[in-house]
This record gives structure tokens, sequence and C-alpha cells, in this order.
């Protein structure tokens, strides 16, 4: 079975990792390096995988390396890696916003294989959502490879071309976020009625999550289940009047396209 090293013990390496514990990978063959003790320390008391503070360490151990820092650290940890030990048989995988194959393949000095994957946190759930795209050194073990590590923690789509992994951003990497966004103001409104914090809470996450199975369960159509709680005339409908009337799906659309536009800046800047 294949090692892999995690760089990074943050909050999306920590959700991939404990998505693969849950689906039942060998700790044994996880290791997470991060440059403090805190964070890779509980990883290692939650999964029960080696950890240590040094990248050399981990990527020596391994053969896959998932890169889960921050973008503007990507280069400059692939360097150190590319310039102290040999890298050419290693498979790195990245799941940084804005850095492209080019510059890691530059950062890492020696051809091999990178790859690009863009998941969200619900991976740590076992609920994530994944795209995958890959440079031209990837063998077809190493995508097969990437597919069942990424399905482990959701499901996976293959991209055609690396400016998805852009789009895939804006449609589910940083999508998490906008949902708790809706939910922490539906919770304010709760709590204006009079509604306690954890009553609010428990209203507004039980109808995100009936909404969300509804949407799996049924083949109908999303905009079906919308017309099938709106009565003509009725509560719904004025809700959502005032929801368009807002400007609700031009807000969306623009709010996706900034997430995409970032990402294109965070490449030209790293
Ligand atoms: N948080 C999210 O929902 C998602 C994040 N990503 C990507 O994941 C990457 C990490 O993001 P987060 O986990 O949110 O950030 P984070 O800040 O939670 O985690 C980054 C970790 O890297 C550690 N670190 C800093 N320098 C390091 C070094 N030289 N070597 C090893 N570790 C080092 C930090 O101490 C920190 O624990 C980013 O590139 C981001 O674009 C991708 C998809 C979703
Ligand atoms: O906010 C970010 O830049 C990262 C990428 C997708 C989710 N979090």
């Amino acid at each position: 079975m294949k090692k892999i090293a995690f760089i990074g013990a943050g909050n999306m390496n920590g959700a991939i990792i404990s998505g693969l514990i849950n689906g039942g990978f060998n700790p044994e063959h996880i290791i997470v390096s991060n440059p403090s003790a805190e964070k890779r320390l509980a990883l290692q008391a939650a999964h029960g995988i080696k950890q240590t503070q040094c990248n050399i360490e981990a990527t020596t151990f391994a053969d896959v390396i998932v890169l889960g820092v921050k973008p503007y650290l990507i280069e400059e940890v692939c360097q150190h890696l590319g310039k102290n030990i040999d890298i050419t048989d290693k498979c790195f995988i990245s799941v940084a916003a804005g850095c492209t194959i080019k510059q890691i393949e530059l950062a890492l000095v020696k051809p091999c294989t990178v790859i690009r994957t863009m998941p969200n946190t619900p991976a740590q759930l076992g609920c994530g959502v994944s795209g995958i795209y890959a440079n031209a050194h990837t063998t077809e073990e190493e995508k097969a490879f990437t597919t069942t590590l990424m399905e482990s923690v959701g499901i996976v789509k293959w991209l055609t071309s690396e400016e998805q992994i852009d789009h895939i951003i804006a449609v589910s990497g940083s999508a998490p976020a906008y949902f708790f966004l809706f939910m922490e103001a539906m919770q304010k409104q709760a709590i204006a009625y009079g509604f306690s914090e954890q009553d609010s809470r428990e209203l507004v996450q039980q109808t995100a999550l009936g909404a969300a199975k509804m949407v799996i369960e049924n083949k109908l159509p999303i905009g079906k289940l919308r017309e099938n709680v709106t009565s003509k005339g009725g509560t719904t409908q004025a809700a959502l009047t005032s929801f368009i009337d807002g400007g609700l799906e031009k807000l969306v659309s623009n709010a996706m396209n900034c997430a995409v536009d970032r990402a294109k800046e965070m490449a030209k800047t790293a």
C-alpha cells in the first residue's frame, strides 16, 4: 500500500486525513508534517498517524505527498524538497488554490508527477467533492491512486483543463462557506424571533440537511423541488419573491466569479 505524507496539518489536510481514517485507511501509512506542534500532535492523537516537524522526513517516508499549506507557501515548500532530496519517483498532489502545476513543477526543479486537486472540507465526513487535474508525467496508476484517495473522502470529478480547477473552487471548494453564511443569516433571524441559539441552530441545520437529502434522493430538477414547497400566493412565494427582487441569482453568479478571479490573481502573484 502506498504511504502518504500530508505537508501541513491545517483544515483541509486535517479533513482529508479524517476522511481517510474513517474510511479504513491504515494510519501507519500516513505521516503529517507541520512546523508548530499543536495541530500535528492533535492529528496524531485523534487518528494514530505519524507526525514530524520536518517536511523532508515526511516526504522521504512517503510515495504520495499532499501539499496542504497556504498557496503562498507552496513554492517555498517545494523548492526546499526539490533541492534537498530525490523526489523524482514521488507523486505530488496539491490542494492549493491559485498555484498552478507549472509553478509547482518549476519549484520542484526535477521533473515529477504533479496533480492538482480541489477538495472541500466536508471531506472530513466522507461527503467531499474533489476536482482533479494531472500533469503529463502522471501515470495511469498514479491517476487511479489519486481517484481512490479522493473517493475515500467523497465524490471525484476528473477535469479536462487546469482552468477548471478555478471553476471547481467557485462551485464546491469555497462553497461550503456560502451555505454556512446563509445558515448563519437564517439562525440570526430565528434568534430575532425569540428562539434560543441552540433551537435556532437545530431548526436551520435540520432544514438544510433535509433539503440537501431531498436533492440527492429525488431525481426531480431542483427547481421542481422548490416549486413543490411554493404554494401559489403563500408564504414561500412571499419569501422567494423577496430573494428574487433582491437579485439573488446575480449575487450568486457574481460571488462565484469573484472566487474564480481571485484564484487567477493568486496564481499571478505567487
Ligand atoms: N480550507 C478549505 O476549505 C480548503 C482549502 N484548500 C487549500 O488548502 C490549503 C490549506 O488551507 P487550510 O487547510 O485552510 O489552511 P490552514 O492554515 O488551516 O493549514 C495550513 C497549515 O500549514 C502549516 N504550515 C505552514 N507552513 C508550513 C510549512 N513550511 N510546512 C508544513 N506546514 C506548514 C500551518 O501551520 C497550518 O497548520 C490552501 O492551499 C488552500 O487553498 C483547498 C480546498 C478547500
Ligand atoms: O478560501 C480559499 O482560498 C480556500 C480554497 C477553497 C476553500 N478555501
